[in-house]
């Protein structure tokens, strides 16, 4: 299915010099081909739907108004460039959007020259665009340079970091901000109310009030001052503008305008070409524009499974009634907190993403959420920990990646008990390489005083939840996108025996040590291995990365002399690395030959988890093939 060939203007796009010819009623027709095109692929294959919708006429205006073939754009994020890919040369395969080896969900330099830089990670498109802006200096060349972020984007440190250069430097770069006043869920922190679009915030209403008082006691002229102030009020709405803010980062400040309207954007844009220096042009989006199940619910849509395009219902039936580790995380936190009043839940702008939405209703004052701020997430749970709460930092394990400096030295170091809660640990689909947790067994194992755990279904999340909040100390938890092997959840957690693992199966053979989301795989893959051949094979659930299950590992290698390490991480520096290195220590590696099975010291792409489980070899006929060449060498 290509994009359908009713869309005459789009069809018509062999490239995007070819938007610049266009006229504004044109533009608006393209307009509403992008959107249905989009609508329509993404209803089938799923994908960030309301962020894409919301900047359809932001990227016409753009492609009308600057040349990708000599201009430089750098998209936040990415997650909103569908509508760029379908306009620079990505039409004809933009039905395969984040299927396996398909078009990318985001913008990715080895897809095409347009995407000028890979992105995925929010907050990097300032700092990225001055690098280009730089290196377009000192080749003495005179393109334009664009980053666009969101206003959620724009919550993170990284943006200011780039803005204070950009402002120092004094380079010709230019930055729009999508201001739709939505993260994920509704954008927050201080910066959110004050780019908001009324300036009558409690302070302002306040202020008025005092200062009409102070007047109206000048004699003589106290009323006249009154009536000039009240004339003046725009005025000096005008001086609290947004732009105060980016003024004070030296950059030149247009807006705030309205990013559905072509004619005005164009305008604007048009004129930001011929100025030199920072400019930021503030644009006021609607996210999810003109679909309406998405205008209405741009929680939702913004990253979104199958759905039926006529009602936007949901087209995915879950396959099984079980609830995925994010519910059940979030729920036994819930537990957990009625139990426990020191509890409190911390989250980067991903409340729906990471199950804390109950918790945040049941608890609103013991929940905070902090923006897209994984550094500050961590160090401000520190900060809490200090004061004897017990903080549980709920953050994706690839955006975790973000705090590493923090949990090692706000909370390892000083051993506070927080607990980092790492979903999407492993491979987690269609979003591809710049969100798989590929790498959290390898960077957290070796910090000092952190304890890392990986749960095989469910019910052990639960219990590794209580097990952290039994012990004194630093604790990471991670667990996969999606639903666990159903196992029945429990009413109630249980805390576990601490460093031990769990024997599921013996056998001398072979023993398979796997960890986490590889439990239940290589139990199928050891089962129809032993009946088909006659083997015995053991299955020994590590459970703990660190600290080690010294005595399970130790009796493994008594137990067989082969042993199959397997892990949805990065083989290098995983669980398997962690094996060895126990073995190796306690002088039990005679005869013994070890394999590790994790993830290839490449970046995985994009497709289905299930596809990319099985390209990888760690699915069950991925394990059960590793074990039987293992048994033939
Ligand atoms: C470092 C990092 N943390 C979290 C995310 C998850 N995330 C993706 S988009 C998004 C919200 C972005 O909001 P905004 O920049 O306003 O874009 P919009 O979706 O509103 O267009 C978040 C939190 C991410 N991509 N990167
Ligand atoms: C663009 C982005 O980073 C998020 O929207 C991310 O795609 C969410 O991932 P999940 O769909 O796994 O919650
Ligand atoms: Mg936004």
């Amino acid at each position: 299915m290509t994009v359908s060939s009713s869309s005459s203007i789009l069809q018509a796009i062999q490239s995007p010099q070819d938007v610049q010819g266009l006229s504004l009623t044109e533009l608006t027709t393209l307009a509403e081909e992008l959107r249905q095109a989009i609508i329509e692929v993404v209803s089938t294959n799923g994908g960030h739907l309301a962020p894409s919708l919301g900047v359809v006429e932001l990227t016409l205006a753009l492609l009308k108004s600057f040349n990708p073939d000599q201009d430089r754009f750098v998209w936040d994020v990415g997650h909103q460039a569908y509508a760029y890919k379908l306009l620079t040369g990505r039409r004809d395969q933009f039905h395969t959007l984040r299927c396996l080896h398909g078009v990318s969900g985001f913008p990715n330099r080895s897809e095409s020259p347009y995407d000028h830089f890979g992105v995925g990670h929010s907050s990097t498109s300032i700092s990225a665009a001055l690098g280009i802006a730089v290196g377009r200096d000192l080749a003495q060349q005179s393109n334009k340079v664009l980053a666009v972020i969101g206003d959620g984007s724009m919550t993170a440190g990284l943006a200011y970091e780039g803005l204070n250069q950009a402002g120092g430097l004094d380079r010709d770069l230019v930055v729009v901000l999508n201001d739709n006043e939505m993260s994920i869920s509704k954008n927050v922190g201080a910066l959110s109310s004050f780019l908001s679009r009324q300036l009558s915030s409690r302070w302002l209403v306040r202020f008025k009030r005092e200062l009409e008082g102070r007047l109206r006691q000048i004699p003589r002229i106290g009323e006249d001052l009154v009536t000039y102030a009240k004339r003046s009020e725009e005025s000096f709405k005008g001086l609290f503008t947004p732009g105060m803010l980016f003024e004070a980062f030296k950059f030149n400040y247009l807006g705030p305008i309205d990013g559905h309207d072509l004619r005005q954007m164009t305008d604007v844009f048009k004129q930001v070409r011929s100025l030199d220096g920072p400019v930021l042009v503030h644009v006021l989006t609607q996210k999810g524009r003109g679909y309406t199940p998405a205008e209405d619910n741009p929680t939702y849509f913004h990253g979104v499974g199958c759905f039926e395009p006529e009602t936007g219902k949901s087209k995915k039936i879950s396959s099984c009634s079980l609830p995925p580790y994010t519910k059940v995380f979030g729920r036994t936190l819930s537990q957990l907190a009625r139990q426990n009043d020191r509890i409190v839940a911390i989250t980067a702008a991903m409340p729906e993403g990471t199950g804390l939405g109950e918790f945040a209703e049941e608890f609103p004052d013991r929940f905070f959420d902090v923006g897209i701020c994984e550094q500050h997430a961590v160090t401000f749970a520190a900060g809490l920990a200090t004061e004897g709460y017990r903080p549980f930092v709920a953050i994706y394990s690839t955006f975790l990646q973000r705090s590493y400096d923090q949990i090692v030295h706000d909370v390892c170091l000083q051993n506070l008990p927080v607990t980092l809660c790492l979903d999407r640990g492993g491979l987690v689909g269609e979003d591809g390489a710049t969100h798989h947790g590929a790498f959290d067994l390898s960077f957290l194992r070796h910090i000092p005083n952190l304890a890392v755990m990986a749960p095989k279904d469910e019910p052990e999340l639960q219990d590794m939840l209580a097990t952290a909040l039994a012990h004194n100390g630093p604790v990471a938890v991670r667990y996969p996108r999606g639903v666990g092997p159903g196992h029945a959840i429990k009413d109630s957690a249980t805390a576990l025996p601490w460093a031990r693992g769990e024997w599921l199966r013996s056998g001398s053979d072979a023993v398979v040590l796997a960890i986490g989301s590889r439990v239940e795989p290589a139990l199928e893959a050891v089962a129809q291995l032993a009946e088909a051949t006659g083997k015995e094979i053991g299955v020994l659930n590590l459970r703990f990365v660190k600290p080690l299950p010294v005595e399970e590992i130790l009796e493994a290698a008594r137990q067989s002399r082969r042993l199959l390490v397997v892990e949805e991480n990065a083989a290098i520096g995983g669980m398997g690395s962690a094996v060895l290195e126990c073995l190796a220590e306690n002088d039990a590696l005679d005869g013994i030959r070890v394999r590790r099975l994790g993830l290839p010291d490449a970046f995985v792409g994009h497709g289905p988890q299930k596809a990319l489980r099985a390209e990888v070899g760690l699915d069950a006929a991925g394990i059960s093939k590793a074990l039987r060449d293992f048994l033939s060498e």
